[in-house]
């Protein structure tokens, strides 16, 4: 049985006079213990689709399930980490990690809150930065600490929405490694968002492609029958890791040229002329030169 699953559901903005149809026809289940990478172009409506598998956005139609049950709001057994950190200035990173165990647990002793926020402080290795407020972090460092966050939910499901989009790629590898180690380690279920076809290959059981929006949906997933772990260093010799990576690559693309064909309605601009493109015509405000008044004279 799946513990995630999106039913016929599609997601639209807006009044009926002026709608948008970001998402339809969306159709995903997703096993527990499962890794799945959706991937998509920017604009193609990744954060809408995290949206509404945490709660945060309703359906417009259709209905996402979590153990069978529909999901109503937001609530701690499916931790969202945003794309943007969200992180509270204000406080320090053990702090901001408090917060959201205090959120689910309002009634925890102040020694144990410590505790267990240090604790996930310290699975995304960021011991050393305990009492840093955000502005003293690099955005690797702001990526761990959401991370732990998200982490220290403990939720059922781990929604990941370009968790490592802004990092150079040496710290994009070491938290894809932290990543999978927490999620191997600790069983549990994650549904990811990347626009990279590498780092899906890299993590997921199964990818599944965005479709160019409006109106964007899932296509048919790419199953990824690599063993584990993976070794990121021997990967581009891999027969499979290199098939994959060239199927979905071609699938992405051709997606691509297929919404340039279908949106290429030209509206024609109209046809406005300005009176002048001459400077205005100012006084002289400088001096004569008198070295060259001489000359001439
Ligand atoms: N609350 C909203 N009201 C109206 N339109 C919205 C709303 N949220 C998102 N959209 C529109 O939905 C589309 C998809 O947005 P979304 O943020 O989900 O895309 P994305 O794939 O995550 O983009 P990116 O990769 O650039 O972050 C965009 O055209 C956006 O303008």
């Amino acid at each position: 049985m799946a513990i995630l699953e999106i039913e016929n559901a599609s997601v639209s903005f807006g009044p009926p006079s002026n709608r948008t149809d970001v998402l339809t026809d969306l159709n995903l289940k997703v096993k527990e213990n499962e890794f799945v990478a959706v991937i998509g172009f920017s604009g193609a409506g990744k954060s809408t689709l995290m949206n509404l598998l945490s709660g945060l956005q309703k359906p417009t139609t259709g209905d996402v399930c979590f153990k069978g049950e529909s999901v109503k709001e937001p609530g701690p057994d499916l931790g969202l980490m945003f794309q943007n950190y969200s992180l509270l200035p204000w406080l320090s990173v053990v702090e901001n990690v408090e917060l959201a165990i205090k959120a689910v647990e309002p009634k925890i002793a102040k020694k144990d809150l410590r505790e267990r926020a240090q604790h996930y402080v310290k699975m995304v290795k960021l011991d050393h930065a305990f009492d840093k407020k955000p502005h003293e972090l690099s955005g690797g460092m702001r990526q761990r600490a959401s991370l732990a966050r998200t982490l220290s939910l403990d939720p059922e499901v781990l929604l990941l929405d370009e968790p490592l989009s802004a990092l150079d790629a040496l710290t994009r590898s070491e938290l894809q490694d932290q990543i999978l180690n927490i999620w191997e380690k600790d069983r549990r279920t994650v549904v990811m968002i990347t626009n990279d076809v590498d780092e899906a290959v890299l993590m997921a059981d199964r990818i599944v492609p965005l479709t160019m929006g409006p109106g964007a949906t899932l296509s048919d997933e790419f199953t990824v029958n690599m063993a584990r772990p993976r070794d990121r260093h021997t990967l581009n010799d891999h027969p499979e890791f290199m098939r994959l990576k060239s199927e979905i690559t071609s699938f992405m693309m051709g997606l691509n040229k297929e919404s340039k064909k279908l949106g290429g309605e030209i509206i024609p601009m109209p046809k406005v002329v300005p009176k002048s493109f001459a400077p205005p015509v100012l006084a002289p405000t400088f001096k004569q030169n008198p070295v060259s008044s001489n000359k001439s004279a």
